[in-house]
Parts: C-alpha cells; structure tokens; sequence
C-alpha cells in the first residue's frame, strides 16, 4: 500500500516528455478514487464483511483505509487479481465502536468530508488534520451540519480542519439544510452515513449552485446497491430511509477522470489512445471525456470496453460547462487548441487542492499562454506557448496539465511529478512509456 506520506516534493522538477511521434497505446488505469473512498466508507458502516476489487491504492485511498482503521474498522490486503494491487476486505465498525483517535485527511477532500459523520455515530473523541493546504479547504457546512445534528465539534472557530468531533453512540439525524456550493462533498458525506441515523436523514440543499452533480449521482447509486433506499426525486433533497447498509463484493471501475490527460495525449499529438475497462454504464464524471473530446475534434468510441479516442492533432476549443474534477485537463487542452474556450460551472475549484483557477491561469500564462479567470470559470485564448517550470501547487491535476502541454510544448519541466501520488501514484511511469512510444523516442526537457 502507498505510505499517506510519501508525498515528497521534488525540487529539481520532472522534465515533460515531449514525443516526436504520435502515441499509439493501449492503457491500463487503476481503479476510481470516488468508488474506492465511497465503498470503504460504506464496508465501515456495513452489516458484515466487504470484500473491494481492483481498488485504487494511492494516497488519498490509503488516508481513508488509515482513517477507518483509527475508527476501529478491519482492513486488510489479500491478493487480487488485477494489475494494480491487492484487494481489500474490510471489518465493519462495532456498533460499541468507541475511543478517542486521530485521523490525518492529508490534502484528500474525500477524507476530510465523508470520515467526519462516522466519527459522529461512535463514542469518544475524533481529532481531524491534514496538509497545509487541507486546512485552507472549505469544511464549515460539514462542521455546521454535524453541530445541527446535534454533535460536538470543536474547530477552534475556523470553520477548517484542525477540528475535533465528539461523538455519542448514535446520531438521531431527520431533517437537515445546508448550503453544498461549495462542494458536493458535502451533500455525499452526509448521504453515505445517512442510513446509520436513528430517524435516516431528509437532506435539502438550500444554496444557488450545486457543484459535481456526477458525483452526488455516484453516492446515491452506490447506497442503492447496498440496500439502501434514497430517495431524490425532488432537487436538492435526499431522503434516506434508516436501515442497514448491506456488505458487499464489489469490482472497483477505473478511474475515467484520470484516464482524461492519457485520452488528451492522442488529441495533443495527433495519435490513438485506448482505455481497456471503460464500463458500459458509470456514474463517474470522467464518462464525460466520451463528449468532451470530440467536441475538441477527436473521434471517440467506446466498443467492447474499450474506448478508443483518435485524433488529428487539431484540437478545437469551445465551451465547456460543469466539468467538475476535469477541469484542470480540459484547460491545458483548451491552451493548446486553434480556437477559444470558456470554461464555466467552475467556480468551486477555488477550494480545491489549490485555487485551481488561480493556479491554471498563472502557470499556462507562465509558459506564454492566454488565460483569464471568470466569476464561475476562466477564458482561454489560443497562445504560442514556450517551455519553463510548471507549478504544481501540491496538486495532482495540476501536475497532470503540465505534462499534457509539455507533450507539444518541448521544455517544460512540471515542479513536482509526486503530487500525482494523491490518485495515481503510477502516473510518472505510464506516461513515460506513452510519450516513449512501442520504438522509445520521446524527447525530454533535458534533451530539448
Ligand atoms: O465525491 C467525490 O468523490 C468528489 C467530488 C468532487 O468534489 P467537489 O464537489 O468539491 O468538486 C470532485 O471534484 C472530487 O474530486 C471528488
Ligand atoms: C478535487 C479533487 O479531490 P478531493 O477528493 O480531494 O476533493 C480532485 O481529485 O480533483
């Protein structure tokens, strides 16, 4: 399993590989971290043992797999049979579950927000922290939910982590109204330990926007399959019945959204990319890339779970709406593209791992490129772009986009290539043999 710490920056930089040639790869991406963080929530809370296959193994995964274990549930490996990993079974959380403990949610959203109601139904004392960044993330509607349920949470009057939730054994739950713009996080959270209340929970999102509406639809089928009944047929509002959540055996999808900078590679370079293990049906919002890329020019077709994305090497830009966690992949293409692009529905990504939409605009337009921000999104003009340090920001995509652009643009060197370790601790090599190709010819900053 990856260390929670191994996030060790790198302060020389990665040099992006720029590939002479178009890449033609067939590539194999490891499991979904919204259904593997969802599933060990939901195998805590359950009737009996769960078994998940193909999970993701990264550090956000295993922070939450920590997380759980410091609640008191059982976590153990055993040999799977995919190419990413062993497998997870999982020991429910006692009912007497009590104790004080310490949960550390690294930069990871899903830990931060869906680990903080579970802490509530035990007994004792639950202190959370994470990253410096973490503590910069919006987490007062979780803090403000849980006091409205009733439990004490001491957050120092910050409304950000570090807090500390006192639980009581139980949690009577009923009616509850919170304002989820900030994150979708919020509403999931709340959903997942639903079922655990006494009274089952009547959740209403109050606030003008709802963000990442993918992902509420993901936590909503994920309780379905476990037995629980949720009710969203009004907007806005949940309603989840009391009861049990089922123990499960379940196969983990892989995660599309970060397929999304292998699939750019193949409009970046005018080549053909291909994703074994695309499900036919998935809540995940990386399903989008299936829409996305060819409005940005490509041909994509998904047949027998495969998906299969070609590509001239025109990318045209466009507008983009509610692209959620993709966003940060969609704008280094949109640098890239002929033609303009308006991303909007965004405006949450502020309270992301970093601003991201600060950060997007400063580091493409470091390189040369055109961006703006925008109340709910940013504007991207076509731009010449140049080589030079891509800022990471401790975050993931942002090392993502750094290297899609420097798969065109020969010099740039993203700052730190370990932030990928949050979802994909094997990003650096996969795309490595990518840009290197079946005859190994791609380029690098160093050598360009
Ligand atoms: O529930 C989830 O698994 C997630 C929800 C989204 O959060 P926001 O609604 O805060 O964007 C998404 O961006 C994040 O990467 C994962
Ligand atoms: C926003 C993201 O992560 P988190 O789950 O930490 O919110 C993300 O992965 O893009």
């Amino acid at each position: 399993m990856v260390s929670p710490s191994a996030l060790q920056p790198v302060t020389e930089g990665w040099p992006a590989p720029t590939p002479t040639d178009p890449v033609d790869a067939v590539v194999r991406v490891p499991g979904s971290k919204s259904l593997t963080n969802r599933y060990l929530v939901l195998a805590a809370l359950a009737d009996g043992p769960s078994r998940l296959r193909a999970p993701l193994h990264s550090r956000d995964s295993a922070l939450m797999v920590q997380a759980l274990q410091a609640l008191g549930a059982g976590i153990a490996q055993v040999p799977g049979s995919g190419p990413f990993g062993p497998d997870l079974l999982v020991e429910p959380l006692s009912s007497g579950a009590a104790g004080d403990a310490d949960v550390d949610c690294g930069l990871a959203g899903t830990v931060m927000r869906f680990v903080p109601p579970l802490a509530a139904l035990r007994n004792g004392t639950v202190s959370f922290d994470g990253d410096p960044h973490a503590r910069q993330r919006p987490m007062g509607v979780t803090i403000e939910a849980l006091r409205a349920l009733g439990i004490e949470v001491d957050d120092g009057g910050r409304g950000a982590l570090p807090f500390s939730v006192a639980g009581r054994g139980e949690v009577a739950g009923g009616r509850l109204e919170i304002d989820a713009g900030a994150s979708s996080q919020f509403v999931s959270a709340l959903l997942l330990a639903g079922a655990r209340f006494t009274n089952g929970l009547h959740l209403v999102h109050s606030g003008a926007n709802l963000p990442s509406l993918d992902h509420i639809a993901m936590t909503v089928q994920v309780l379905r399959e476990c037995g629980v009944e949720v009710d969203d047929s009004v907007p806005n509002q949940w309603r989840v019945s009391p009861g049990t959540i089922r123990a499960f055996d379940v196969a983990i999808e892989p995660d599309l959204s970060n397929a999304g900078p292998f699939l750019a590679a193949a409009l970046v370079t005018g080549g053909t990319v291909r994703i074994p293990g695309w499900p036919e049906t998935t809540t995940q919002v990386g399903d989008q890339w299936c829409r996305i890329l060819p409005q940005m020019g490509a041909e994509a077709e998904l047949s027998d779970g495969v998906l299969t994305v070609r590509s001239d090497g025109k990318i045209r830009g466009g507008v983009f709406a509610d692209t959620s966690e993709l966003a940060p992949t969609v704008a280094a293409l949109c640098a890239l593209a002929d033609s303009p692009s308006v991303l909007t529905g965004i405006a949450h990504l502020r309270g992301h791992e970093t601003d991201r939409l600060a950060a997007l605009k400063t580091e493409i337009n470091r390189l040369g490129g055109s961006v703006t921000e925008t109340d709910d999104g940013l504007r991207i003009q076509p731009a010449p772009l140049h080589g030079g340090t891509f800022g990471t920001y401790a975050d993931h995509r942002m090392a993502t986009a750094g290297a899609i652009i420097g798969l065109a643009v020969p010099g740039v060197v993203v700052e730190d290539i370990s932030a990928t370790s949050k979802t994909m601790p094997e990003f650096a090599d996969l795309w490595t043999e990518l840009a290197a190709g079946p005859s190994g010819t791609a380029g690098t900053a160093q050598e360009g």
